[in-house]
C-alpha cells in the first residue's frame, strides 16, 4: 500500500515511528594528528526532526556529517544510523546507507549541461535504477511541483537564478525520497528574500517527505524557521541544546553570539 506521498506504507503507527531514533551518537570522538576536533558529540535524532547545528567556523560540524555518511571513521564513541555501526560498515552497506541519506551540497552540484529534467532523472535511472518512463516521469512532476518549480523542467542551470539552482539541487536531492538529508550551510551565498524561500521549503519538504534533518547554518533565520531543536557546537562539543525560543534566552555567551544580530 502506498502513502499520499508515495511512501510504501509500514504497519507502524505514527506515533511509534516519530520516536524512532535514525542517528544516535554517544561520546563520538575525532582527531587529525594532534588536533582533537570532535572530543565528545553526543545526540540523538529522531525520525522526522529537524536538527539545527549552529557552531563558529572550524568547529567541527562538518567531520560530523562526514562520520555519519562513512567519509570519515571515529577515533572513539559511538555512531549508529538506522541502528546500524557505521564504522563498522563495509563498502556495499555504505552505498547502501548513502542512498537513504541525502547531502544537499553548497553549489546545488548540478549538471550544468543536462536540462532540469534530466538532472532530476539521473539519481532515479543511475542511483536507483529505476527503468519504467511513467514512474520516473511521476515522480519529476511531483518533486518538482513540491519545490514549485515545474516551469523549469526543460531549463539549463545556467538558465536559472541561484535561488532556482538550489531548489532544483534540493528536488534532485529528494527525488530518491531520503529518509535522512544533511544540510550544509543551504542558504549560503543568497540573498535574505531568497534564504527564507530556502528554509521554508526544507520546512515543507520536511512535513511531505518525513525526512528527519541535521541543518549546519549560520544564518538564524534559517535556524528559527527550520528547526525543531538547535544544538550548539563549540570547540567539538555540544555546549548548548533547546528550541529557537529557549537557547534565545540563553545566558551562555557563545549561544548569545548567535542571536546578538538577531535581537
Ligand atoms: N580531512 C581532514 N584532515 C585534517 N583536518 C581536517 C580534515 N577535515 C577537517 N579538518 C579540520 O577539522 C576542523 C573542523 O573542520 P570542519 O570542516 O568540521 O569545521 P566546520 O565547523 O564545518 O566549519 P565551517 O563552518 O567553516 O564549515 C578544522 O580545523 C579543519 O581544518
Amino acid at each position: 500500500m502506498k502513502t499520499e506521498d508515495g511512501n510504501t506504507n509500514t504497519k507502524k503507527p505514527a506515533s511509534a515511528k516519530k520516536d524512532e531514533v535514525v542517528i544516535h551518537a554517544k561520546g563520538l570522538k575525532k582527531g587529525f594528528g594532534e588536533k582533537e576536533v570532535l572530543k565528545n558529540i553526543t545526540f540523538d535524532l529522531k525520525r522526522s526532526e529537524n536538527m539545527v547545528v549552529l557552531g563558529r567556523s572550524g568547529s567541527g560540524k562538518s567531520v560530523t556529517i562526514q562520520c555519519i555518511v562513512g567519509m570519515l571513521k571515529p577515533d572513539g564513541g559511538d555512531l549508529t544510523v538506522f541502528g546500524e555501526n557505521v564504522a563498522g560498515m563495509n563498502d556495499n552497506e555504505l552505498k547502501q546507507l548513502r542512498i537513504k541519506i541525502g547531502f544537499l551540497f553548497q553549489s546545488g552540484a548540478l549538471y550544468d549541461s543536462m536540462t532540469v529534467r534530466e538532472n532530476l532523472e539521473f539519481p532515479l535511472t543511475r542511483v536507483l535504477k529505476i527503468k519504467d518512463q511513467a514512474d520516473i516521469d511521476q515522480r519529476v512532476e511531483d518533486v518538482l511541483d513540491g519545490v514549485g518549480l515545474m516551469d523549469a523542467v526543460d531549463k539549463l542551470p545556467s538558465d536559472l537564478s541561484g535561488g532556482m539552482r538550489k531548489r532544483v539541487g534540493l528536488a534532485r536531492t529528494l527525488i530518491v525520497k531520503p529518509e535522512i538529508m544533511l544540510y550544509d550551510e543551504p542558504t549560503t551565498g543568497l540573498d535574505p528574500i531568497t534564504s527564507r524561500e530556502i528554509s521554508e521549503l526544507i520546512l515543507n519538504m520536511q512535513k511531505k517527505y518525513k525526512t528527519s534533518s541535521i541543518i549546519i547554518t549560520h544564518d538564524m533565520e534559517c535556524a528559527r524557521i527550520t528547526a525543531d531543536r538547535i544544538v550548539v557546537m563549540e570547540d567539538g562539543e555540544y555546549i548548548a541544546e533547546g528550541s529557537y525560543k529557549e537557547l534565545q534566552k540563553s545566558d551562555n555567551k557563545i549561544v548569545k553570539s548567535f542571536f546578538s544580530e538577531t535581537i
